[in-house]
């Protein structure tokens, strides 16, 4: 699934939380968001996800407007995995991947329910150790990992993740991202690790105060010195890896007194 942000603003209370934002996402690529704290990603990921309606412009999926769909039709295009989900229900793991489910099921859904949709997403997330585990007593990580089941057994065109790596190891970061990259969906991930989103992302879209302020593909010098400065306050450049040929970071430390406060 294709999908178009134009010209996306949102406000509250008076103030502009993002702004003019123009994104493209074509079926099947992985987009990084990236930029530093309180740029607005997440606002931009729950306007995506259409948890929030813009204050001006539109997000069209394949050409509809995703804020004019049902929810039903909604939750079986686009899942969201959010940066820190929590809920209190003393329920298993098995159950909160279940969750996925329910737009596929009722007389509304339009097909019937895929009965091995829940233990393929855990077996994909690496929980299916843990189905019967309940998810108070799951570690960051683990509550990470369900909720990408939970995500994928909501089997959407898109997924959009919010900071996904932030309670992973090395070792889950990199199969996690590896496995949603496998996925073959649209993916749009808000990621601090800039050297994860230049191993792993097509795209990269970097926000500053609620604008957009550089976008391209990884190999176009998105993350030139100037921007990593500007933007992070970091003395930092991309250099290309000598065995993969890929980009990656290398930063000197925070250039004093440029840190946004
Ligand atoms: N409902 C709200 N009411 C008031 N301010 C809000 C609201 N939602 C977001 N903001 C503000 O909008 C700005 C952008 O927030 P957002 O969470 O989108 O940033 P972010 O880039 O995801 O940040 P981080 O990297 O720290 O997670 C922040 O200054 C935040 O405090």
């Amino acid at each position: 699934m294709r999908i178009d942000v134009e010209s996306v603003a949102w406000q509250v209370n008076g103030r502009t939380i993002i702004e003019d934002i123009d994104l493209l996402c074509e079926p099947g690529t992985f987009t990084g968001l990236l930029g530093p704290n309180g740029s607005g990603k997440t606002t931009l990921l729950h306007v995506m996800a259409g948890l929030r309606r813009p204050s001006r412009g539109r997000v069209l999926a394949d050409g509809h407007d995703l804020h004019r769909m049902s929810g039903g039709d909604r939750a079986r295009a686009v899942a969201l995995v959010e940066q820190d989900a929590s809920t209190n229900l003393d329920l298993t793991v098995r159950d909160v991947v279940g969750l996925g489910r329910i737009p596929h099921r009722g007389r509304w859904a339009g097909a019937p329910d895929d009965p091995d949709a829940i233990e393929v997403a855990m077996e994909l997330a690496r929980v299916s150790d843990l189905a019967e585990r309940r998810w108070p007593t799951l570690s960051g990580g683990e509550r990470q990992r369900t909720q990408l089941a939970r995500a994928v057994a909501q089997r959407p065109a898109v997924l959009l993740l919010d900071e996904p790596t932030n309670h992973l190891d090395l070792g889950h970061q990199l199969d996690f991202l590896t496995r949603v990259r496998e996925l073959g969906l649209t993916t749009v991930a808000a990621l601090h690790d800039l050297e994860l989103a230049l191993g792993f992302c097509d795209r990269l879209v970097v926000l500053d105060r609620g604008r957009v302020v550089a976008a391209g593909t990884v190999d176009e010098d998105v993350l030139t010195p100037e921007l990593l400065a500007h933007v992070y306050g970091v003395d930092a450049s991309v250099e290309k890896h000598p065995v993969t040929g890929r980009p990656h970071l290398h930063w000197n430390g925070p250039i004093a007194g440029t840190v946004h406060a």
